[in-house]
């Protein structure tokens, strides 16, 4: 992996008439590295990969896109940089193939068209009008686009949104062949698997700004608690097993015989709890760790309740 950044995103702002939409946002994306952008809806994600592209002006704030300012050094960018917008961003009388051959055509070193056509599961709509393919091929060939030019950085918003499980695949290994080519990859999801599975680094916004970034497993790690949940026999004396484990920890008998404990989960809190059941009498049926997903880390810190 390189070191540089390829997106440096400082103090952004973005209002549309009255409502901001990005409100102070930073973000920092290494060269070669896969960066998932996580949010609520109207988190302002593709406001700011809109914005990163090119497409619009920021209100306030810096974006540097491979060193670059995406709107007034927008012609020396576009040939380094591959988009895959929410919309399509195709214009919808063109045939599948052609335009994906026009864009490699736009290209020095374009990747084999057919190759690609192939790998993604275009080969039957080649000559279908862009407006008559279904979501999914649109989708598809939306991203073939993005990707055919060997671009540097590529921006995909939301690729597998609505993708059959055979096309998310697809799209994935495209998407780590593109990492170990050394291309740095933003994407935006609502798929917590997608970002555990693709991502290095995971930005979550949330009212217009990044309110946690880091690697998965680190985000998973640190923070809030994790969960012991062990099985016995029902009414066992908690407060005698909480003296025995650190403040932080709570117990709670949830079914009768079903047990969970909450709080710092490591070797020593395990150790405690079997040489407590050992000196009590009790045998667990079962007993597992249950680490925090991405998932929880985002409701977490962007709350269950919906957004408008
Ligand atoms: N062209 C526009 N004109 C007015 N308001 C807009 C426009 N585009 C976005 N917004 C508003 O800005 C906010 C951020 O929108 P944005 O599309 O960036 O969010 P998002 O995080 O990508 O959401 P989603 O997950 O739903 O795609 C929302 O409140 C949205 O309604």
């Amino acid at each position: 992996m390189r070191t540089g950044a390829a997106v440096e995103v400082a103090g952004l702002v973005k209002r549309y008439g009255a409502k901001t939409a990005v409100d102070g946002l930073d973000l920092s994306v290494g060269e070669g590295t896969v960066t998932a952008i996580l949010g609520p809806n109207g988190a302002g994600k593709t406001t700011t990969v809109e914005t990163c592209e090119g497409y619009r002006r920021p209100d306030g704030g810096t974006v540097r896109v491979l060193g670059l300012d995406p709107v007034a050094q927008s012609g020396l960018l576009r040939p380094r940089v591959g988009v895959m917008l929410q919309s399509g961003g195709v214009y919808s009388g063109a045939r599948a193939h052609e335009m994906l051959r026009h864009v490699a055509g736009l290209h020095a070193h374009p990747l084999d068209v057919n190759v690609l056509i192939e790998r993604l599961g275009l080969g039957g709509c080649g000559r279908t009008v862009y407006r008559r393919l279904s979501g999914g091929q649109q989708q598809r060939l939306s991203l073939a686009m993005a990707v055919v030019g060997r671009p540097e950085l590529v921006f995909l918003d939301e690729p597998t949104a609505g993708l059959d499980p055979q096309a998310r695949r697809a799209t994935w290994e495209l998407v780590r062949e593109l990492r170990s080519d050394g291309v740095t990859v933003v994407l935006t999801t609502h798929y917590m698997d997608e970002a555990e599975e693709l991502a290095d680094d995971v930005a979550i916004v949330d009212a217009g700004k990044v309110i946690a970034q880091g690697a998965p497993e680190k985000l998973c790690r640190g923070g809030a608690e994790n969960t012991l949940r062990f099985t016995g026999r029902p009414g066992l004396d908690l407060t005698s097993l909480l003296k025995a484990l650190p403040a932080n920890t709570a117990a709670a008998e949830l079914t009768p015989g079903g047990y969970r404990l909450t709080g710092t989960v490591d070797p020593q809190l395990l150790a405690t709890v079997t040489s407590w059941c050992a000196q009590n009498g009790v045998l667990p049926d079962r007993i597992s760790v249950e680490r925090r997903t991405l998932e929880d880390v985002f409701l977490e810190l962007t709350g269950k309740e919906l957004r408008s």
